[in-house]
């Protein structure tokens, strides 16, 4: 069942950082007392890597037990490993260098110089295994109840790399597909279907800048999943848009902002 999207507008995309990246440390760490571990999809993108820096540079940083943190992504531009324009790569500059993550607990996806080679289908193939395997049959499902999912939102209404009228975001059985022919660079990803994203407890969506005003209009003015894929991503008891006060100026004044008490 879809969660209703609850919006947050922040003043810019700085404090947006910040803010998102003190709400994520309070659900890792709500997360780790209650179950023992947490488990968190990462973004690529400018808003994706912009909350990971906040995140660095947060003193509540040390608040969470990095060793029992899962990371998955949810979406991967299938470049060979180190690749500067891949999304794990990034992240890893932005932050996962400076914590002391688990490595086994890091999920990258594969890359195009991994065991799969060039075959990008096998490597969206290899990543669902993965995903499977950790769920565990106690999930009932094939994917892990991830705690939080971000996803960052493209000026095309695209998220992880489901993009408009695609045949990914038309997948309704597997959870990770291979991408031909995205229309933004590189053309060849891998990426988590909406079915995956579902899964998701919280589902939060990332929008920063004058740039993503219309996509954000769009996705939450009741456009369809296949025209706009940003509208079909919400989590199981959360779905949180986060947005900068640019991507918040085209919104409906029924949406933003809230109606006075
Ligand atoms: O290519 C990608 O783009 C989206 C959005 O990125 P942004 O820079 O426009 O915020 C990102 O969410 C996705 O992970 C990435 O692969």
């Amino acid at each position: 069942m879809s969660t209703a999207p609850q919006l947050v507008v922040h003043r810019d995309k700085e404090l947006m950082a910040q803010a998102a990246a003190a709400r994520l440390i309070t659900r890792i760490v709500d997360a780790q007392a209650s179950r023992g571990s947490a488990s968190v999809v990462l973004t690529g993108g400018r808003n994706g890597n912009g909350l990971l820096a906040a995140l660095a540079a947060a003193p509540a940083r040390d608040a969470i037990d990095w060793s029992r943190l899962d990371l998955w992504w949810g979406d991967e531009r299938f470049l060979p490993e180190g690749d500067p324009e891949r999304n794990v790569t990034q992240a890893r500059e932005a932050l996962l260098d400076s914590v002391p993550l688990d490595p086994k607990r890091v999920h990258a996806m594969p890359a195009s110089d991994g065991p799969s080679g060039t075959d990008v289908d096998a490597a969206a193939a290899a990543y669902a295994e993965d995903l499977a395997r950790a769920a565990g049959p106690e999930n009932h499902g094939p994917v892990p109840t991830f705690d939080v999912l971000m996803l960052g939102v493209g000026p095309d209404t695209h998220v992880a790399s489901l993009f408009p009228e695609l045949p990914a975001v038309r997948e309704t059985d597997r959870t990770v597909v291979g991408v031909h022919g995205a229309p933004k660079p590189p053309p060849t990803r891998v990426t988590l279907t909406l079915p995956a994203i579902r899964a998701a407890r919280e589902v939060w969506l990332l929008a920063a800048g004058e740039d993503k005003a219309q996509a954000a209009a769009i996705a939450l003015s009741g456009a369809g999943e296949i025209q706009a894929p940003a509208a079909g991503a919400y989590g199981r008891s959360r779905t949180l848009w986060l947005l900068d006060a640019a991507a918040a100026s085209q919104l409906p004044r029924s949406l933003y902002p809230p109606a006075s008490a």
